[in-house]
């Protein structure tokens, strides 16, 4: 049974200010109710003003997609009565919207590039926030930090066929919109979704809401297996709103379909209707995720997982081509696999690590004055101080306190012929011709060197030692 799914984005654009007022959107730290104005309070007679940086930032968007910026578009009044909304309307856009018809190039579940069609893109004010306070109390509150901050809504054809395909378009849309510079995925609730969903040839139902992307493939596989079960029971699938809840991995009915306000929409005359076709053509875009990791390939001759992951997020690229020039290669592999890995072990950002210690650690590497497992404790270390809000100490300056240059074979031929006397059995292994063995006596050769000695090089030595002994 195919699955249909659909997705409806909202995006917080990273502007300074508010849609249609002067008020500051960096509210994150600050007390309820203080970036406010009779715009964004709705207050009777306030006149709402379109924020330039807003239109611009949706159509950079929408030329990355591949849109198309129709000549005039229109804001619209939507008309609901709800605390969050003090105008009793929100104003968005209907059916002119900023754009139309784009594409986002994905990855299908068998590993095929496939295109997503977007229908739509539009702006719209965000509404406040309601404050429900625990304990029965008979009120709730509301705080207006947030009404009038500008959201971008792109809305998907739909051509997802799992929600699995849905986590990777959402990933791929963020790493757009972050390269874009008009989105901060930090900010908490800056991408929220709304995911609808069918098995062909039913009804659709619509999930909203969902504020992360393991929310949204989550919410999205228990409908699969609610859909299918209710079918499977001769039952069928009703048209309607559910809630996900993130706690427990399911979803609720909201309202059916029938319950559906009418909005009322008609155009905002207090707003004169965007011409903004021209504008697109001036707009220039930073080089974008697929064309970057191109380039990386071609450039730096680094493999396309690489490539992959380091152009995944602006940040790691930047940081990757700060510390690339020494040996791009060698650089890929300590950047997107060792410090990645441990980065994310300590949940910290590629930000806390500075270019010049990891510059200096390739250096190392590549001239072999360390080893490369000495190499990890070095930047162990490193990073371990970086957590903890110390200096960030170089790598130079770690190897040397912690003695953790590679060792010369002056250093550790006792140490060798330390572990061959200690080890006889698999000594004999070894020369009735097993491999394993000599992989054996390396590895107690590292461990009491602490990695500091190169294991070819040891290898070889090791293997020499047993053959003179023979003689
Ligand atoms: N059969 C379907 N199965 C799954 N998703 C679908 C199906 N048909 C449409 N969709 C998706 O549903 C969404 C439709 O959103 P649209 O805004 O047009 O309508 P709506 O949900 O009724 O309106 P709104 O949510 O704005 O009140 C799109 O993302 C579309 O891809
Ligand atoms: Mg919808
Ligand atoms: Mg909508």
């Amino acid at each position: 049974m195919k699955t249909i799914i659909g997705l409806e984005i909202h995006v917080q654009l990273a502007t300074a200010t508010k849609l249609f007022c002067g008020c500051s959107t960096d509210y994150r730290d600050d007390e309820p109710n203080t970036h406010c104005c009779p715009i964004c309070l709705g207050l009777p007679g306030a006149l709402p003003r379109v924020n330039r940086r807003a239109v611009e930032y949706g159509l950079r968007v929408a030329k990355a997609l591949n849109m198309q910026v129709p000549e005039e578009s229109e804001f619209a009044r939507k008309n609901y009565f709800y605390p969050d909304l003090p105008k009793a309307y929100q104003i968005t856009q209907y059916d002119k919207p900023l754009a139309v018809a784009g594409t986002v190039e994905i990855e299908d579940d068998e590993g095929h590039e496939k295109l997503v069609r977007i229908t739509r893109v539009h702006l719209e004010e965000d509404p406040g926030r309601l404050v429900h306070v625990t304990g029965g109390s008979k009120y709730s509150l509301v705080d207006y930090n947030r009404s009038g901050i500008p959201l971008l809504e792109i809305v998907t054809e739909p051509d997802m066929r799992s929600p699995q395909e849905a986590r990777r378009f959402l990933n791929k849309l963020r790493t757009v919109l972050e390269y874009l510079g008009v989105f901060d995925g930090d900010r908490e609730g800056s991408l929220r979704v709304d995911a609808n969903i069918s098995l062909e040839g039913s009804e659709r139902v619509e999930v909203k809401n969902i504020s992360s992307y393991k929310g949204v493939e989550k919410a999205l596989t228990f409908e699969v297996t609610r859909q299918k079960n209710l079918l499977r029971r001769g039952q069928k699938v009703t048209r309607e709103t559910r809630h996900f809840m993130e706690g427990r991995g399911i979803t609720t009915s909201a309202r059916s379909k029938e319950e559906e306000h009418d909005y009322r929409y008609f155009p905002e005359p207090d707003l004169r209707p965007l011409r903004v076709a021209d504008w697109v053509a001036a707009i220039d875009l930073p080089e974008l995720p697929v064309a970057r990791k191109n380039r990386f390939m071609a450039e730096y001759g680094i493999s396309l997982n690489h490539a992959r992951t380091l152009t995944g997020d602006p940040k790691l690229a930047d940081f990757y081509e700060e510390v690339a020039e020494i040996d791009p290669v060698l650089a890929a592999t300590w950047v997107a696999d060792t410090l990645l890995g441990e980065l994310n072990y300590r949940d910290m950002d590629i930000a806390a690590v500075p270019p010049g210690h990891i510059r200096e650690l390739l250096g190392l590497l590549k001239t072999e004055t360390i080893t490369d497992a000495a190499g990890v404790q070095v930047l162990r270390e490193m990073l371990d101080a970086c957590a903890r809000g110390s200096p960030c100490e170089s790598p130079v300056a770690i190897m040397k306190r912690e003695g953790l240059g590679k060792a010369t074979g002056s250093e550790y031929a006792p140490i060798v012929q330390g572990v061959i006397a200690a080890n006889p059995q698999a000594v004999e292994d070894y020369r009735a011709g097993k491999k394993g063995a000599l992989n054996y006596l390396v590895g107690q050769v590292m461990k009491e060197t602490r990695g500091r000695a190169d294991p070819r090089e040891l290898g070889r030595i090791v293997s020499e030692c047993i053959d003179t002994d023979r003689v």
